[in-house]
C-alpha cells in the first residue's frame, strides 16, 4: 500500500487492489476525470449571434450586443449562480464554486460586470440549486423597480425546451419560431461537436401574484443565450485508454453532459470508436432488460445520464459477469461508485461523498493512475499465483515422497525437523521472495482474469505437475539407487543417504523458486538482481542449508557431506530449471 501511495493511489481496502487487477470494464465520468475540470467560456451565442470569446474581443462583445441584453445577461450570471466572488486575504479576487460556475462568473467579469452591484440591486427571493438529475438551476429575484423575475440556467437542450421567446439581435423579445429554434439547436450542436459544454441562460417575468412558495417554473422562459465552455482533456488520458484497451479492459464514458460534447471528448480520448454506440440516459432508461443487455457491450458513451443511469449501467454490467471499476468525482457518481466492484474517486476535485463511496482514492486525479492501480492489482494477483504454484509443488513432492516410502519401507526420508525447515522456505521466505516482484508493463498486455478466471490456471497446473514429477522421480531414484551411486556402506550409510536426499530436495526448491518467478516465460532471470529481497532470501536459504547439514547434525538428523555429494545434490536441484523451462514450451 505504501508503494502505491508513492504512485498516487490511496487504497482504502487492500482487497480492492486485487479486484482492480481483474477488472474487465472501467466506467469513467467525463468532467474531472478525463478532463482537467478547468473550464473557460470560449464561445457564446447571445441574441442569436455566435461569437468567439477571446482575450482580445471581450470588450467588443459587449458593444456588439444590445444593452438591454447585456444587462439581463449579467444579472443572470451574477445572481443565478452557485459560485461566489470573494477577496482573499492577499487582497486578490478569487472565484469560488464548481468549475462550471466559476467559468461563467469569469465570463461575466470579463464583460465588465460588477457582481457586487448586481447582487445588491435585486433581492434573492428563492433559489433552487443545481443538481445532476434536473441538470439546471434557477432563482427568483425581486427587481428594484418592482416585480418578480425568474432566471434559469442549465443543460442547453433542457432549458431551451422550456423557452418560448428569445432576445433577437436588436434586443427585442420575440416569439421563438421554428427558424430560431433550428438556429439555436444548430449552435448547441456546433459547440458540442467542438467538445464544448453548453449552458443555456434564460429568464422570465413572473406575475405579481406569483408566490415564492411555489416551485420555480420550468417553461415559459425567454432565451438570453448559450455559452460554450471548454474543458480540455487531461494530458496522458489517451495513452492510458490505449493501455487499457491492450490490457483487455473496456473503457466507457458515462457523463451528465450533452451527447455531442461527450462524443467529441470521447473521440479525443480514444474511448469512442467507429463501431461503438453513444446513447443518452433517457433513451437508455426506457429500454427493457433484454434490450439493455444486448446494447450494453457496445455502449461506449452514455450522455445526459442521471446518477441512477450510471448505477443501472454498472449493475447490468456486473450481472453479465463483468468486473466493473467506476471512476468519479461528483456526488452524482456516488451510487455508481458504491455499486461497482471497485470504485475510484478523485482525490483533489472529488467531493467527500464520492470519496466515502470509493475503495481507492486517486490522489493526483489522473486517469493514468487508474492504469497504475490496475497494474498493481494484476501484479498482486500474479505474485500470489506464483507463490501458490511454488508452494503446491513443494507440498506435493514432500507428501508423496514421505508417504510412498513410509508405505514401502516403513521409514520416511525427511524428518520432522527437516520438513519444518522446508516449510519455512516455502511459507515465509517463499512469500517474501515471490510476492515482492514489482509490477511490469507486460502485465497490461494480457487479458484480465475477470470473474470466471480460475485462480489456479492451466499453466500453473502444468508447471506444478511437471516439476513435482521430476522432483519425485529423482528423489525416488536416490532412495533406490543412492547407496550404490555414492558407494555408501556401513552403519552410517542410511543417515548419509537421507542427508543427500534432504539436501537435493531443498536445492530443488531453491532452484524452483527461481523458475517460479515467471510462470510462462523461459527467461526467469529478467530483473532478478533488481529484486534485492529475492536475492537475499535465496542467499540466506542456501547459507542456512549449509549450516544445517554441516553443523546442526544432531538436531536436524543430518551428517556432513563430501564435496561430490554436495555437488550432486545441488546439481539435481539445478536440473529442475531446464526441466521447468522445457515444461513452459508445452502449450496448454
Ligand atoms: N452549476 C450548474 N448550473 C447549471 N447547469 C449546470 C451546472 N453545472 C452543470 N450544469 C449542466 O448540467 C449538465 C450535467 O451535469 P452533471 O453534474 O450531471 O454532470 P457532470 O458531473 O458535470 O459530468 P460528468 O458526469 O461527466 O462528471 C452539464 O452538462 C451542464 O449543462
Ligand atoms: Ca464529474
Amino acid at each position: 500500500m505504501k508503494k502505491m501511495m508513492n504512485d498516487k493511489a490511496l487504497v482504502r481496502h487492500l482487497a480492492a487492489c486485487e479486484t482492480m487487477g481483474s477488472a474487465t470494464n472501467i466506467c469513467s465520468d467525463k468532467t474531472g476525470t478525463l478532463t482537467t475540470n478547468h473550464m473557460t467560456v470560449v464561445k457564446s451565442c447571445i441574441c442569436m449571434d455566435v461569437r468567439e470569446v477571446g482575450n482580445n474581443n471581450k470588450a467588443s462583445l459587449c458593444s456588439e450586443i444590445p444593452e438591454s441584453a447585456v444587462k439581463l445577461l449579467l444579472q443572470s450570471i451574477f445572481t443565478n449562480t452557485g459560485g461566489e466572488i470573494v477577496i482573499n486575504k492577499d487582497g486578490k479576487r478569487e472565484i469560488l464554486g464548481t468549475p462550471t460556475e466559476t467559468a461563467l462568473l469569469e465570463f461575466g467579469l470579463s464583460l465588465g460586470g460588477d457582481s457586487q452591484a448586481e447582487r445588491l440591486a435585486s433581492k434573492l427571493v428563492k433559489v433552487e440549486p443545481f443538481n445532476s438529475t434536473k441538470k439546471r438551476m434557477g432563482v427568483i429575484l425581486e427587481l428594484p423597480e418592482g416585480g418578480l423575475r425568474a432566471h434559469t440556467k442549465g443543460a442547453s437542450e433542457i432549458v431551451l425546451a422550456g423557452c418560448d421567446k428569445v432576445i433577437n439581435s436588436n434586443g427585442e423579445v420575440v416569439p421563438l419560431d421554428v427558424e430560431s429554434i433550428n438556429h439555436l439547436n444548430a449552435t448547441i450542436n456546433q459547440f458540442a461537436n467542438e467538445a464544448l459544454r453548453t449552458l443555456c441562460l434564460a429568464y422570465m417575468e413572473l406575475e405579481n401574484d406569483f408566490s415564492p412558495d411555489n416551485a420555480i417554473p420550468l417553461s415559459g422562459y425567454t432565451c438570453i443565450g448559450i455559452v460554450g465552455i471548454k474543458d480540455p482533456v487531461r494530458p496522458g488520458v489517451k495513452e492510458s485508454v490505449a493501455i487499457c484497451r491492450s490490457a483487455g479492459i473496456t473503457v466507457r464514458m458515462v457523463t451528465g453532459d450533452n451527447i455531442n460534447t461527450a462524443k467529441a471528448i470521447a473521440r479525443e480520448c480514444g474511448i469512442l470508436t467507429d463501431d461503438g454506440i453513444a446513447i443518452e440516459g433517457p433513451d437508455f432508461r426506457e429500454k427493457s432488460q433484454e434490450e439493455m443487455l444486448a446494447l450494453i457491450p457496445k455502449i461506449q458513451v452514455m450522455a445526459r445520464s442521471s446518477p441512477m443511469d450510471k448505477h443501472t449501467l454498472v449493475r447490468q454490467l456486473r450481472s453479465s459477469d463483468e468486473v466493473v471499476a467506476v471512476t468519479g468525482d461528483g456526488t452524482n457518481d456516488a451510487p455508481a461508485l458504491h455499486e461497482a466492484d471497485i470504485g475510484l474517486a478523485m482525490g483533489i476535485s472529488g467531493t467527500e461523498v464520492a470519496k466515502e463511496s470509493a475503495d481507492v482514492i486517486i490522489l493526483d486525479d489522473n486517469f493514468s493512475t487508474i492504469v497504475t492501480v490496475a497494474k498493481w492489482g494484476r501484479s498482486v494477483y500474479i505474485n500470489i499465483q506464483k507463490f501458490v504454484q511454488f508452494q503446491l509443488t513443494v507440498n506435493i513432492v514432500a507428501l508423496i515422497v514421505n508417504f510412498s516410502s513410509a508405505c514401502l519401507t516403513g521409514t520416511a526420508p525427511l524428518t520432522a525437523v527437516q520438513l519444518l525447515w522446508v516449510n519455512m522456505i516455502m511459507d515465509t521466505l517463499g512469500a517474501l521472495a515471490l510476492a515482492t516482484e514489482p509490477p511490469t508493463d507486460e502485465l497490461m498486455k494480457r487479458a484480465p482474469v475477470g470473474k470466471k478466471g480460475n485462480f489456479i490456471s492451466n499453466v500453473m497446473w502444468r508447471n506444478i505437475l511437471g516439476q513435482s514429477f521430476y522432483q519425485f522421480m529423482v528423489i525416488w531414484y536416490l532412495q533406490v539407487k543412492g547407496k550404490g551411486m555414492f558407494s555408501l556402506e556401513g552403519p552410517d550409510s542410511d543417515l548419509t543417504l537421507n542427508t543427500i536426499i534432504f539436501n537435493s530436495f531443498v536445492f530443488c526448491q531453491v532452484f524452483n523458486e527461481i523458475s517460479s518467478r515467471n510462470m510462462e516465460e523461459i527467461n526467469v532471470f529478467k530483473g532478478i538482481l533488481n529484486n534485492y529481497v529475492f536475492v537475499a532470501v535465496l542467499g540466506c536459504t542456501a547459507v542456512f542449508q549449509v549450516i544445517i547439514i554441516e553443523l546442526l547434525g544432531t538436531f536436524a538428523s543430518t551428517t556432513p557431506l563430501t564435496s561430490l555429494q554436495w555437488f550432486v545434490s545441488v546439481f539435481i536441484g539445478f536440473l529442475g530449471m531446464p526441466i521447468a523451462a522445457a515444461l513452459k514450451t508445452i502449450p496448454v
